[in-house]
């Protein structure tokens, strides 16, 4: 089951010595469930302000955000976050790293490993189970935060430029794989990139932030990524793709 996600009037200034820092513009946005939606804009122009009070993380000083229709008013389960650097427990095995969220919710030791080990092969980390997170490469390290997330099984999945850090190959390749998970499980995402490329590859709407306060100065539907007849190596070579990215980038320039 994935959730929707809706933030209404939403505001936000951090206090600041000599005055308020406006982070926020005023934002509407509603995400259906089962949307793909990626987020781009300039830096500083507030994506991660944006990203944490999804999460629950921070609120705003204006307005509200629900998912699935609740409130939101802290973190919660039925919200799996990705982070740029992945946050794995160096003390933990990749597969105990990955059983952590069933643990949380009290699911017994055999099938919380069963659990861990589906998705480690989902991500094709299950060669690595049995290493500790410093063993890994950085876009396994990140593959074994996806797998954790998606191992406790969150309705709303949201990414902070998670594959920021990774060399071109591997980023192309997790991108690949996002999508045939996004695909396979339907769940509600939102993904913030710098990449205009990645945005427009990735999402099934991609929308663009102005420079701080931040407002949605592009929202767009994009109907590659969901596309099952399209395999990921088809999408870059379309046309429309080019040009939905000159619109992106057009936006992000403004
Ligand atoms: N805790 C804080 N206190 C004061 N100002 C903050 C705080 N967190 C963020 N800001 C400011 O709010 C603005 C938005 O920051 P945010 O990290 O959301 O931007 P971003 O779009 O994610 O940037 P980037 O793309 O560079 O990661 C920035 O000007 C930042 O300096």
């Amino acid at each position: 089951m994935s959730k929707g996600i809706a933030v209404a009037g939403l505001e936000h200034a951090f206090p600041a010595r000599g005055g308020a820092v406006a982070a926020l513009g005023r934002i509407d946005l509603d995400i259906a469930p089962g949307e793909l939606v990626t987020l781009a804009g300039p830096s500083g122009c507030g994506k991660t302000t944006l990203l944490r009070m999804i999460a629950g993380f921070a609120s705003p000083s204006t307005g509200s955000i629900s998912v699935g229709g609740v409130p939101v008013t802290g973190p919660g389960v039925e919200r799996g976050v990705v982070f740029q650097q992945p946050n794995l427990y160096p003390w933990l095995d990749v597969r105990r790293n990955v059983a952590l969220g069933p643990r949380l919710r009290g699911v017994g030791r055999a099938e919380r490993l069963a659990i861990a080990d589906r998705y480690l092969d989902l991500v094709g980390l299950s060669d690595a189970a049995d290493r500790r997170p410093y063993e890994l490469s950085g876009g396994m390290q990140q593959r074994a935060q996806i797998a954790r997330v998606l191992a406790g099984d969150p309705e709303v999945i949201l990414m902070d430029e998670p594959y920021g850090a990774l060399d071109a190959l591997t980023r192309e390749r997790l991108q690949g794989e996002l999508l045939s998970l996004w695909r396979a499980t339907g769940k509600t995402i939102l993904f913030i990139t710098h990449s205009v490329d990645e945005a427009v590859f990735l999402g099934s709407r991609v929308l663009v932030m102005s420079p701080r306060p931040g407002r949605i100065v592009l929202d767009e539907l994009v109907p590659f990524s969901a596309d099952p007849d399209l395999a990921p190596d088809e999408i870059r070579a379309l046309p429309k793709f080019g040009a939905t990215a000159a619109r992106v980038r057009a936006a992000i320039a403004h």
